[in-house]
């Protein structure tokens, strides 16, 4: 038999959504899996031509990119900072909704008009992302790579402004900042590498094709 194909899934907040999309695909995990306390990378399924790794949400497009994973589940925040050739998107998952924004110290925003800004120092985990927004805004932004809690960058003046994923809006406010610009909406994509698309067709089609109707149910159902 030939080596099952791989699906990469990001582990943390994704994966409580991931569940009834697998099942709804037709795909059943190990219970290990599903259990964050596991050190387990890899997992079988009830279907031996199926297999899983649980990787960091990052780590998801590289391990596909490289033809490691075969297929993978991973946020469009992801592919926009990147931007990986070797990479099909096919399916909106509809799932992970959020956005990614530029914020700032509520009292900085009070007196704040951002299409003045002419220059921004920016603390973020998305340097690309936030370097092409604001060349197409004609803004300089300067980027400190941070890999999490950027919202406790400006209150210590290490940059003034960050580019985070907001959902409610709780770590922002937690955190005195406010959102000022919206650059793009995020939600989770099936992704998978382009060779193997052809290479291993009779295996993945009928698996992109599964996704997607499992994502269009699961919408219908909502
Ligand atoms: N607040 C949120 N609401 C909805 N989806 C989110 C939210 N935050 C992140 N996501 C989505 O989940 C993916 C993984 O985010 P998460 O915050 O779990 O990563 P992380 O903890 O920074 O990852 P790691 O530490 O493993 O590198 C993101 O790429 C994004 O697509
Ligand atoms: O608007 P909210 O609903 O508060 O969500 C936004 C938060 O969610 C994400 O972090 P996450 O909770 O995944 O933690 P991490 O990045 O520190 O792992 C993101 O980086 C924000 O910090």
């Amino acid at each position: 038999m030939a080596d099952p194909v791989i699906l990469a899934v990001p582990k943390g907040r994704i994966l409580e959504e991931v569940q009834p999309l697998l099942e709804r695909a037709g795909i059943r995990p190990e219970a290990a899996f599903f259990d964050e306390g596991s050190r387990a990378l890899q997992f079988k399924t009830d279907r031996p031509d199926i297999e899983l790794i649980r990787v960091r949400a990052f780590d998801v497009a590289t391990f596909v990119a490289h033809g490691a994973a075969q297929l993978g589940i991973v946020g469009s925040d992801v592919l926009m900072e990147f931007d990986y050739s070797e990479l099909y998107a096919p399916v909106d998952l509809g799932i992970g909704h959020c956005r990614i924004s530029v914020a700032e110290p509520k009292d900085m925003a009070a007196g704040d008009d951002p299409r003045e800004w002419s220059h921004v120092r920016v603390a973020t985990k998305y340097p690309h992302i936030t370097a092409r927004h604001f060349e197409a805004r004609g803004v300089q932004a300067e980027c400190v790579k941070l890999n999490g809690a950027m919202e406790i960058a400006p209150v210590l003046g290490l940059a003034g402004r960050i580019v985070d994923l907001v959902s409610s809006g709780k770590t922002l406010k937690e955190n005195g900042l406010v959102e000022v610009e919206v650059i793009a909406q995020v939600s989770a994509r099936l992704i998978v590498n382009r060779a193997a698309f052809k290479t291993r067709a009779d295996t993945l089609g009928p698996l992109v094709a599964a996704f997607r109707a499992a994502a269009e149910e699961l919408r219908d159902a909502a």
